[in-house]
């Protein structure tokens, strides 16, 4: 059998690729990895420092070489940043790959992350910024994914059972 992640999540901010992907690890017998907290700790500073000091292209460079780590080396659920997938490279490295797309709508987004200001790139008209985030992401999201899971009016376990049935995946490994 090939090495590889089990299942790979992407989605935007506060789509759920965190808490979800802890319970499909748990579900799953499977370690859980995320690319954002790789950086942090390669680099030794927050995402946000990354992005003030070196910008934003630099950033999906180190993204880019975290993801290209994680796939090749963890077996378990690996959840991406939310913006990982605008990187072609980034996607290329997901081709053929269980990927996961968790989608949810406006309204939830804003309920979800607008209002926290963790999130500056929501922080201001979290609807508009919103909009035109996914409208530059949709696509991308929906190409890399091998499956679309939407997680409005679902909880976190209900999404975490959609992913393992859409992916075929155990639920008692
Ligand atoms: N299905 C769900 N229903 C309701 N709330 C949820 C659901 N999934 C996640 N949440 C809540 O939404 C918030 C964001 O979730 P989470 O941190 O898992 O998202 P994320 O995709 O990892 O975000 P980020 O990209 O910022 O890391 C949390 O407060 C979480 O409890
Ligand atoms: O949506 C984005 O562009 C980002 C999402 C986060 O996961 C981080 O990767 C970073 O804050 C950028
Ligand atoms: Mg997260």
């Amino acid at each position: 059998m090939t090495a590889g992640p089990l299942v790979v999540l992407v989605g935007p901010m506060g789509s759920g690729k965190s808490t979800v992907g802890a319970l499909l690890a748990e579900r799953l017998g499977a370690p859980y990895r995320d690319t954002d907290a790789d950086i942090v700790a390669a680099e030794g500073r927050e995402i946000s420092d990354i992005f003030v000091e070196d910008g934003e292209e630099h950033f999906r460079a180190l993204e880019r070489a975290a993801v290209a780590t994680a796939v090749a080396e963890h077996e378990g659920v690996l959840a991406l940043g939310g913006g990982a997938v605008l990187d072609a490279g980034t996607r290329t490295l997901l081709s053929g790959l269980p990927v996961a797309y968790l989608s949810m709508d406006v309204d939830e987004a804003v309920r979800r992350v607008g209002l926290n200001a963790a999130r500056p790139l929501l922080a201001v008209n979290p609807r508009r910024q919103w909009r035109e985030l996914m409208e530059a992401r949709r696509h991308l999201y929906t190409e890399v994914a091998r499956t679309v899971v939407t997680t409005d009016d679902r909880t976190p376990e209900e999404v975490a059972d959609a992913v393992l049935a859409a992916l075929d995946l155990k639920k008692d490994a």
